[in-house]
């Protein structure tokens, strides 16, 4: 499973939201040739624009707040097969939320619950206090949620770019007959639909190589440009499935990082994650899974100390575990 296992001291702690800023430029690697030739001043007042662009309606550094999405009593069985038993947990906005277990334990399942995917067997995943309930997965995207997957998925033949532009085109207002005729609408949203997608590839440290094809992009970049994908969409929540496989350290805390100024940004996150690193020094609450079932939900700290959490990671029974 991961590299640590819980109980183990994350290496980074986390920064504390407030002392966070909003917009704050990433690393100066990444950074379009226009960008970096700016002033500190003009720098910061471009990556406010950014801010801006990148999430329009955010509300900075609000502290996590009310129930966004809920998962009541979800059960969802595959033949014979129980993939998740009666699980229950709420994402409240503005928090990171980690969703851990061994393999086989139900993260992906959940994710796929909760974006469409796969129809729960019996519960209900309610987004705003509105039940998903039979929303296509296209209209479950419009209500706000949005995903990365564990292997990447991206137009390889397609620029870094066009991937976000096609990601913000899930927002486009103007009709198919509206696109075809050209009209002054559509132009509009194709400007702001490129200058946006410009804004996210700056935001998550890759506009240096926004006329490369995907395909061509060095792995670290495809995750980001699967993130600035996924943001594209102006989601309310952001699933990231595994985003720190394959990463070394180094990158392993660059991406902590691009996660808490997301978040800072106005979004709310759901990772799933085995790095235990990565997990503990991020997340503010983490629910645990194992064989279906929630066998744990709690801080970073409460969870690592949990005795089903450390059992279900080592493999002894619960009164076995220290
Ligand atoms: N489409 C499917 N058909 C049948 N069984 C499935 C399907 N998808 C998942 N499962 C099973 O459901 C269980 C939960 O799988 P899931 O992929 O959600 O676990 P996970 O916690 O994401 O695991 P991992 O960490 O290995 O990705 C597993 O036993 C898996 O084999």
């Amino acid at each position: 499973m991961s590299d640590t296992q819980p109980g183990t001291e994350p290496e980074t702690q986390p920064e504390s939201q407030a002392g966070a800023q909003a917009g704050a430029p990433p690393d100066a690697e990444g950074l379009s040739a226009e960008v970096r030739e700016m002033t500190e001043e003009e720098r910061a007042a471009h990556f406010a624009q950014v801010a801006d662009a990148v999430a329009p309606d955010r509300e900075i550094a609000v502290g996590v707040g009310d129930t966004l999405l809920e998962l009541r009593d979800v059960t969802l069985r595959f033949g014979g097969l129980t993939a998740l038993d009666s699980v229950s947990f709420e994402l409240r906005r503005g928090e990171i939320l980690g969703l851990i277990g061994p393999n086989g334990a139900g993260k992906t399942t959940c994710f796929n619950v909760m974006t469409g995917v796969y129809r729960p067997t019996s519960g209900q995943v309610r987004l705003e206090d509105r039940p998903l309930g039979r929303l296509k997965r296209h209209r479950i995207t419009r209500h706000g949620i949005a995903r990365t997957f564990q292997n990447i998925r991206l137009f390889d033949e397609m620029t870094a770019l066009e991937n976000v532009v096609v990601g913000a085109d899930a927002r486009h207002r103007t009709s198919v007959v509206g696109a075809l005729c050209r009209l002054p609408r559509h132009w509009r949203e194709e400007r702001e639909g490129v200058e946006r997608a410009m804004a996210l590839l700056e935001f998550v440290g890759i506009a240096d190589r926004a006329a490369d094809r995907a395909k061509n992009l060095p792995y670290g970049y495809q995750r980001r440009l699967e993130i600035a994908r996924a943001l594209a969409t102006e989601p309310k929540i952001l699933c990231l499935d595994e985003p720190a496989a394959g990463f070394n350290p180094a990158e392993k805390d660059d991406l902590m990082s691009l996660i808490r100024r997301i978040r800072d940004d106005g979004y709310t996150v759901l990772l799933i994650e085995h790095d235990m690193r990565v997990v503990m020094g991020v997340t503010d609450r983490i629910v645990v899974l194992e064989f279906g079932k929630k066998i744990a939900d709690g801080t970073p700290a409460e969870v690592r100390d949990d005795p089903a959490v450390v059992a279900a990671y080592l493999g002894v029974p619960d009164d076995g575990a220290a």
